[in-house]
């Protein structure tokens, strides 16, 4: 990197002069560091994941700029990328990423020190060389997420709530971890839909989601797993305590009240609770708890029935499900 040039002055002939020599420094500096440039491309065509390229991008800048800290924030993700090499500092550069009018995001670059002009201008080349392959992996996130998210509710759809369970069912198994289950389903949807017509059906169907995401922990996970069906995770409880939570759900649920022209459309809910056992598969884990849904129903609905213990023909091995 070449010495910083003493060119901080308000004497406009000596302003210009330090901006030839900027750009001649970052001439210099580019075709010294081209080999940066063609690593940081090559290296962002081997991935789509946003949160990998904004990491490749933060690993290739610090080989030629200093900083203490990176972090990279947009509306399609979960939470804001943080990647910190060191404490951060007072000093930041912040770039609003656009191409084409299209919103890429924000990112901010800390440090202790003042960054120099010509360190600025190597950051944004780095930036001109990573800002399409941000833009595809932005693209990527939206259809990933379109993808795992029900259109009528906006909450994680049935492809999510699959991968989820085979998930957590891994990892109690593997870690010995506690994780709850309830299937939650609507009572008598179909007359709401007849009655009132599919659109109010609709309008039911998100205030259900709502009411069950502000019965629930923000650590627990809220799917619609079918019709009028919602499937909820629940990690580090036993059965007895996810019982209560179901009956909260329920409470919830038979709280929700729409107002239409002078009807007012009211819905109860029927639950099925499971602990996972020790062993269990992601389907077994499933069956089980739905059995335990069909026992609701079948016991007239608007109740919470808990699961029975699996069956050994329900139980896989811990060794295969491990596998
Ligand atoms: N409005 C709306 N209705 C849906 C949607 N998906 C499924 N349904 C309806 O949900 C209803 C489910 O009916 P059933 O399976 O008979 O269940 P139910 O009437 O709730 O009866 P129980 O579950 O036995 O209490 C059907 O009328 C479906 O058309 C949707 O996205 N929106």
């Amino acid at each position: 990197m070449p010495s910083t040039p003493s060119y901080l002055t308000s004497n406009s002939r000596q302003r210009e002069q330090a901006l030839a020599d900027l750009e001649r420094l970052s001439r210099a500096w580019q075709s010294d560091n081209g080999d940066v440039f063609a690593r940081l491309c090559r290296r962002l065509l081997t991935s789509l994941e946003l949160n990998q390229v904004i990491a490749i991008f933060a690993e290739e800048l610090g080989t030629v700029v200093h900083f203490d800290r990176l972090t990279y924030g947009h509306s399609i993700s979960d939470s804001p990328i943080d990647l910190a090499v060191g404490h951060g500092g007072n000093h930041r550069c912040e770039y609003r990423l656009n191409l084409a009018g299209e919103n890429l995001g924000m990112l901010r670059i800390f440090r202790r020190m003042r960054f120099a002009e010509q360190e600025l201008t190597v950051i944004e080349q780095m930036l001109g060389s990573a800002i399409h392959a941000i833009r595809n992996a932005c693209h990527y996130e939206t259809v990933r997420r379109a993808a795992l998210t029900d259109v009528v509710t906006g909450i994680p759809n049935k492809r999510a709530f699959d991968d989820t369970l085979k998930r957590e069912a891994c990892l109690a198994n593997r870690h010995g971890e506690r994780c709850a289950l309830i299937l939650c389903d609507l009572d008598h949807f179909k007359k709401i839909n007849d009655t009132y017509g599919h659109l109010t059906g609709d309008q039911v169907l998100r205030a259900a989601a709502l009411a069950i995401q502000d019965a629930t922990r923000s650590s627990d996970a809220v799917f619609r797993i079918g019709g009028e069906e919602f499937g909820i995770l629940l990690p580090r409880i036993g059965e007895a305590e996810c019982t209560l939570v179901a009956d909260r759900i329920r409470a919830a649920i038979s709280a929700i009240s729409l107002e239409l022209n002078d009807a007012l459309v009211k819905v109860s809910a029927s639950a099925g609770v499971s602990a996972h056992v020790q062993g269990e598969s992601a389907d077994a884990w499933f069956r089980r708890t739905d059995e335990a849904l069909y026992r609701a129903k079948h016991d007239g609905r608007n109740c919470t029935r808990t699961a029975r213990p699996g069956l050994p023909a329900d139980v896989t091995s811990i060794e295969s499900a491990k596998r």
